[in-house]
Parts: structure tokens; sequence; C-alpha cells
């Protein structure tokens, strides 16, 4: 019989009333494996750690029943080993095994056991037993610990020397004074609690190894009166509810007199405190006013069991209850929340009559109210995206992500924007000239609608957010992979961010491009109010903004920039267009004027000029009229055009770029690369989803007449460059070897001199050959090995003897001059 049955028999239950829960993977295991039990796994688990089965021969296990672990010795026992089980209840046999159907307390049991031992003493004793009575957990404990002694008792009877013991204890009162009577048994004593053991329950398994077998055992030792005997006489009152027990022992706290200490279910759910009286409590009772939590479904037979008994509750369990009891709160809330509004009903019999001027200035006054605290929401949303966006520029610059020219002007032409807003607002009538005043209300108040009554707000700022991040890093990868300038690309990822936003539309997007890249030029000077200091500002932001590779080569970039300062009609401060939260408002008429400016810009690509003179096309001249009516002229972005930067360009590019230069010396090869380049389908698809656009931008690229065998030889050419020493070493590399040419030469005279010379024998002229090149070599050796160490301090100074010459900086210089001085003398005397 396992715990749970073991637990739910004491209860009063049945297993088929066991949460499913409790069912674990060891059950399944168990029966998987043909297990009679799940504590089987609990012997397999502390087998593996101690190994007291493969060595033993003979066992005994002392309530046995069903069998588990008799299975399990017998599986993991040498064969032919002898295995005696011992239980109240009958065992289904087992190969090998003897079942006996005793009462491990009694003096026939031990008889009995004797019988089947006969001479025999057993390597080890199994002890999993669980008494069968008791009402509270503190009882059940008690009789375990007692069952336990009686237990060891046996085992002391039938325990060869240096055996094992292995039980089951509960961790109660009583388990430190079982531990002591074990250490005096026993060599070495293990507490451990296997992974089949659940977290719940209070057991725990006792290995006692190496019985140390004494001729004489003190009975004391063994008996439950002694060995408990301290906690027996304490002066304890013991208050154990419905039943009594023939002892008095203590609970679990020092000096308190009640033991079981208990608690309304009503407490713990509607207290405050509630994990203060799970800590403190041993039961908690349904009592009258608990009942509608008696009587609650979700009130499970599992839930009312460890009401029983908190003190064994594990962490799934007091989860478990925690959430019961949250739901027993929200059950209880709604209970009157129905209450009230029953009342309510009662009290409020017409709903249909006529409002006093009181209850109308009330629900007046309430609307105010809640009018007013939207307004404040929204205003405190839309300095939070104001500081985000600071935030997020920031982060660009700081990232070089953005030009400066380019954040400059934003909050420059924001300014502006307002000063006119400010100075005249003839502008703001003018820009929505076509506007019904109540369509921007209602327009607005539907923004309000949903942007604060909206419950996902918060989550949208954070998604948004974090979609930036996203697209900063987005933007960096892409300039690491693709060498492109950082702005190009943050344009372009600003821009899919946008499209990609969910609730913004066409409009938002171009109002949103515009803060980032997109600027007009206004061409009417007169009809713009700006100042001085913000006109400087924009201009140089125009400079800087052009004076980017974006505009090289573009045709006309020149002439217009060079027209614009030479006629000071040109001289026009750069506009950025509405702030996001102006241009909400805007008709839609403007939307799709925007939407034209945007189809315009992606129409003519590679063409654009600057001042956004956009010649051939009806609609554009429509715009630009449009513009004119606004004081606005668009300015087309250039979105898609590649941008080489030579600093960046990887080996490869920068190699076939060679390559194509060295083919376009040829006129005619010119002239048919750029023809090629040109596709008069390009360019002509307007609404192109992002992720098209951006693919293309990848991946099209025109194909050039390179050949492999060009670039290799480029390569190759290229590789031979850089192999070359670089000038310095090779000159000194030179001069050591015109310096050894010349000492050679030398050498070669002295020799030619002491061969001719007829005074010398021929012997002295070997000799004197040989020294010649000893001295020779001695002289080049010495003057390499020659160290030189700086020194700031002249603290080591190097002796005559040594090979190192300790000088400092400043005489080395000065060493130097000297040197210098006196060989240009000695040039000019010359
Ligand atoms: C948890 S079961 C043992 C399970 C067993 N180890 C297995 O693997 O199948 C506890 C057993 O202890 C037995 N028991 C309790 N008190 C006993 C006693 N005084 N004498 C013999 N057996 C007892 C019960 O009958 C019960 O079968």
């Amino acid at each position: 019989m396992d715990d749970e049955s073991e637990f739910l028999k004491r209860m009063g239950q049945k297993k088929k009333k066991l949460a499913k829960g409790r069912l674990d993977k060891f059950y399944y295991l168990a029966k998987e494996q043909g297990y009679r039990s799940r504590a089987a796994f609990k012997l397999i688990q502390l087998n593996k750690k101690y190994n007291f089965l493969g060595s033993a021969k003979a066992c005994l296990d002392l309530c046995a029943a069903p069998g588990g672990w008799m299975q399990v010795a017998s599986k993991y026992m040498p064969v032919q080993s002898l295995i005696v089980g011992v239980d109240l209840d009958p065992i289904r046999p087992i190969k090998n095994c003897i079942g006996l159907q005793e009462d491990i307390t009694t003096q026939k049991c031990r008889t009995e056991i004797k019988k089947s031992l006969k001479t025999w003493k057993v390597d080890i004793c199994l002890h999993d037993g669980a008494p069968n009575m008791g009402t509270s957990w503190i009882q059940d404990a008690y009789q375990q610990a007692e069952l336990t002694l009686h237990a060891l008792k046996l085992a002391t009877e039938f325990l060869v020397a240096g055996g094992w013991f292995v039980t089951k204890v509960f961790r109660g009162p009583d388990y430190n004074a079982l531990l002591w009577v074990f250490h005096q048994l026993f060599k070495k004593v293990d507490s451990t609690k296997p992974q089949a053991s659940r977290n719940a329950s209070a057991e725990i398994f006792v290995v006692c190894q190496g019985f140390l077998a004494p001729k004489h055992i003190d009975p004391k030792l063994l008996d439950p009166k002694y060995v408990f005997k301290e906690i027996k006489e304490a002066p304890k009152h013991i208050d154990l509810g419905k039943t009594t027990t023939k002892r008095n022992r203590s609970g679990y706290e020092e000096g308190i007199t009640e033991i079981a200490k208990t608690a309304t279910v009503k407490d713990f759910v509607e207290g405050n405190d509630h994990l203060k009286i799970l800590a403190s409590v041993n039961s908690l009772q349904f009592d009258v006013e608990s009942k509608m939590y008696f009587d609650h479904p979700s009130t499970t037979t599992e839930i009312k069991e460890c009401f029983k008994d908190i003190k064994v509750l594990g962490k799934f369990d007091f989860k478990v209850l925690i959430k019961w009891k949250k739901e027993m709160l929200e059950y209880k809330e709604s209970l009157e929340g129905k209450k009230e509004e029953e009342a309510a009903q009662v009290e409020q019999p017409d709903t249909n009559r006529l409002l006093t001027q009181e209850e109308l200035d009330e629900n007046l006054d309430k609307l105010l109210e809640e009018n007013q605290s939207k307004l404040e929401k929204r205003k405190k949303k839309e300095k939070k995206k104001q500081n985000e966006k600071k935030r997020v520029l920031q982060q660009r610059l700081q990232l070089n992500m953005t030009i400066p020219g380019d954040s400059i002007d934003q909050i420059d032409d924001n300014n502006l924007f307002d000063l006119q807003k400010g100075k005249d607002d003839q502008f703001e009538i003018d820009a929505s000239a076509d506007v019904d005043p109540d369509e921007i209300v209602d327009s607005e108040d539907e923004m309000n609608q949903e942007e604060y009554e909206n419950d996902e707000d918060f989550e949208m700022d954070n998604e948004e957010f974090m979609e930036q991040q996203l697209d900063e890093q987005y933007s960096q990868y892409l300039k690491r992979v693709k060498g492109k300038s950082g702005e190009v690309d943050v344009s372009r990822v600003t821009k899919d961010k946008l499209s990609d936003y969910s609730g913004k539309g066409m409009d938002d997007l171009e109002i949103e491009d515009d803060e980032t890249m997109e600027m007009k030029l206004s061409d009417n000077k007169s009809s713009l109010l700006y100042d001085g200091k913000k006109r400087a500002t924009s201009e140089k932001s125009a400079s800087m903004w052009f004076n980017q590779s974006l505009f090289r080569g573009v045709t006309g970039d020149d002439e217009d920039t060079a027209a614009a300062e030479e006629d000071p009609e040109l001289d026009r401060p750069i506009k950025l267009q509405k702030t996001s939260t102006e241009s909400k408002s805007t008709t839609k008429k403007e939307s799709k004027k925007s939407k034209k400016d945007k189809s315009s810009s992606s129409s003519s690509k590679y063409q654009s000029a600057p001042t956004g003179q956009l010649d051939d096309s009806d609609e554009e001249q429509e715009d630009a009229k449009q513009g004119e009516d606004n004081q606005f002229e668009v300015v087309p972005m250039e979105q898609d055009i590649e941008y080489e930067s030579s600093d960046s360009e990887d080996e490869d590019s920068r190699i076939k770029t060679l390559a194509m230069g060295t083919m376009m010396l040829r006129k005619k090869v010119k002239q048919d690369m750029t023809d090629d380049a040109f596709n008069r389908y390009a360019f002509n698809d307007d609404d192109l989803p992002d992720w098209f656009t951006q693919d293309e931008d990848r991946h099209n690229k025109p194909q050039t007449p390179l050949t492999k065998e060009m670039v290799e030889e480029i390569k190759r050419e290229i590789r031979e460059i850089d192999s070359r020493p670089i000038k310095k070493i090779a000159e000194a590399k030179a001069r050591k070897k015109y310096r050894t040419a010349k000492r050679l030469e030398k050498l070669k005279d002295k020799a030619n001199s002491v061969v001719d010379n007829e005074e010398m024998s021929n012997r002295e002229k070997t000799r004197a050959i040989e020294k010649l090149y000893e001295n020779s070599n001695k002289a080049g050796h010495a003057k390499q090995k020659k160290l030189v160490v700086i020194s700031k301090k002249f603290k080591t100074g190097g002796g005559s003897g040594s090979k190192y010459k300790v000088v400092d900086k400043r005489m080395k210089k000065e060493l130097r001059a000297t040197k210098r001085v006196e060989a240009k003398k000695k040039g000019t005397r010359k």
C-alpha cells in the first residue's frame, strides 16, 4: 500500500477520489514497470545513492505490503538472495520472496521471522511502515516514530554486524530522538529524501550503515517510553480535538500549550494576512460562516484535505490553496456586487423619471471631471511621446545615424512652426483652410477615444519603443552589411517602421517622414514668417543636407546650388512639415496631397532636384501649385539610392569598382555601361511594399560586363603591390647589403696584400688571413649584440664590460645632433 493510499485511508477516503494531480510520474512509471507501488522508486533511488542492495544476500522488509520494495529488492539483490517481507496486510506472492502477515510490534512476528530466516542474519533491514490509525498528523507522527523503533528493535535482532537499516521517519517532534538512537547503533547515519518522495510529504528516509552489533543493548534504548521520555514528561497540555492519546507531547512550537492550532477557512479567505495564517495553524476548519466556500464547486476534496493538515503541505499545495483563496475572494465580491445591485434596483425603481436640476448638475460635474482627467492623461502621454522622440533622436545622433543638420533642422522647424503659430494665426487658418472645424474636433475626439480609452495604450507605447530599438539595431546591421551611410538606412527604417505601425495610415507616415527626412522648400519667402537666427540655422542645415554625397552627381544639382547662392530669391529657409500632432488634425485633402507628393517622389527617383522642381508631370505641376497655395513645396525624398562609401567598401567591391573604372576608360564601353544602367520600366511602380523595395535594393544590382579574370588580375596586381616591402625597410636592407659588400671588399684587399707580402711565410699568411676573417666576424657580432637601454633615471648603469649601454633619451638625441653637425661640417669643408 503506498503513502497516498495510506494517507487517504487515514482520512477515510478511497483512492478513486484522489485528485488526478497526485498521480504523478512515479505512479505511472510504477504501473508501466510492473511495480506494485510508486514507493518502489523511493527504494530504487535510495539504492542508487547508497548501493546497499547490490551486495546483500538476505533482506528483511518490514511493513512491506503491497510488496513494491520487495520487488525492487529481488531485482537488485544477487540471485538466490533471501527476502522476507512482513506486513499487517497480506502480500501477494513474489517470486523468491517470503511474505508474512504479522504485526511487527508483536513477539509472534519475531518468531515467524526467525522461522523464515532460520539461522541466517540479514544484511539489510528495510522499513517503510506507516501507522494505520490517527486523526491528526502529530499523533500519526508519534506512532510512526514508535513503529520505527519497533522496526529497529527487530533489525538489531536480525541484522548482521555491519548491516544496513533503511527506514522511513516523519520529521516530527520525535525525529531527533530517533536519530540519536540510530547513532548509538550504527557507524553512519544519513537522512535523505529521494526524488520519488513528494515534497508535500513530511516523510524522510534515514539510511543507517555499519551496524555495530553490540553484545548487549539496553532495552531502554529501544523502548518508546524511554526514548521519547523527555517529551512525554514535558508538562504540556494536549488538545487534539476529538481524539486524545495516552501520551502528552509537545507540538511544533516550544512553550505552546495547545498543539493543534486552527483557524477558520473564512479567516483564511477574507483575512489580510493569509500567509501568516497558513504559517501559524495546523489546520483550517469550515465553520458556519465558511459554508459558502465549502459548497463552492472549486472547493475540491483535495483542498479540504489540505486544510486538515497544513503543516505537511508542499509548495504545490500552497499554490493551489492561494489560487483557491483568490478565486473565493472574487466569488465573495461577485456575490456582494450582486447583492448591491439588487439593493440598488430595489431603491431605484424608476430610472426613466426626469432628473432633477441637482442630479443634472451632478452628472455634468462628473462628465467634466472625466473629461478633465482624460485631458490630463492625454497631455502626459503627449509629453512622454515627445520625450521618447527626443531620446531616440539623441541616441541616433550618438550613433551617427542621423546627421546633425537633420536633427537640428527638425527642432528648428518645429520652433519655426510654433513661432508662426504664435505670431500669426493666419497660417494655421491657411493650413486648414478647407477643413470644417467640426470635422477637426470630431476627428480629434475620435483620436482621443482611440488613444486614451484603449486599455492597450501603454502596451502600444512599449511596443513602439521596442520597435524603435529593433529598428536602430537593424539599421546598424544594415550599415555593417552594406557599408552604407547611416542616415540613409535610418530614413528607410523609419519609414518602414511608420508604415508598419498599426493605427497609423499613410498620412501619419508622411508626417513622421517629415520629422526625420523630408523637407520642403518654400517658394514664397514673404509668405513665411521666420526669424533670422532660425533662418541661419536652417541655411546651415540646408547646406549640410545638400553637401551629402547623395546630391553629388545629381543632374542640375550644382547649377541649382550655384543659382541658389547667386539668386537672393532662392535664398529661403528649409521647412519641415508640421509635427505629428498638428498634422493629425489636417484634412483628408491634405493627406491626399501628401500621397501624391510621395508618389511623385518615387517616380522621380534619380532626377529630383533639391528645389523640388518637377518638370513634366501634370500632377507634379498641380502639386507645385497646391504647394504654392499652402506656402509649401514638396521636396521628394530620395530614399532608395545606393550610396557608395569608399571608406566602408569592402575589398571585393573596391576591386570591382577598379575593374569597372579601367573598363570605362574606353569611351564606347563607358557609354554602353551607362545605357545599360537605365531601364525605362524601373522605378515606375508606386506603392510597392517596403519589404519588396528593400529586398530589391539589396539584390537588384546592375549586370556589369566584368569578367572573373579581370577581377582576378586586378586582385593579383593589388596583392603584388601590397606584398612589396615598405620603403624604409627596403632602404635599410639595401644599406646593410652595401655595407657587407664594402666590408668584404676591404677584407679581400687586405687578404690580397697579405698574399702578396713576400716577407711572410705561407703559414704566416694563412694565419694572418684567418685572423682577418675572425676579426671581421667579431666586429660584426659585437655590433649586433650591443643593446641600448634608454633609461629615464639612469638607475641601471652598465659598466664598461656590460653588453648594455645605458643612455637616456636626451643624451641620445644630443649625441645624434653633434654627430650630424660634425658630419655637416666635414661635408662643407670638402
Ligand atoms: C507505505 S506502506 C509500505 C509500502 C511498501 N514499502 C511497498 O513498497 O509496497 C506501509 C505499510 O505499513 C504497514 N504497517 C503499518 N503498521 C504496521 C505494523 N504494525 N505491522 C506491520 N505492518 C504495518 C501497512 O499495512 C502498510 O501496508
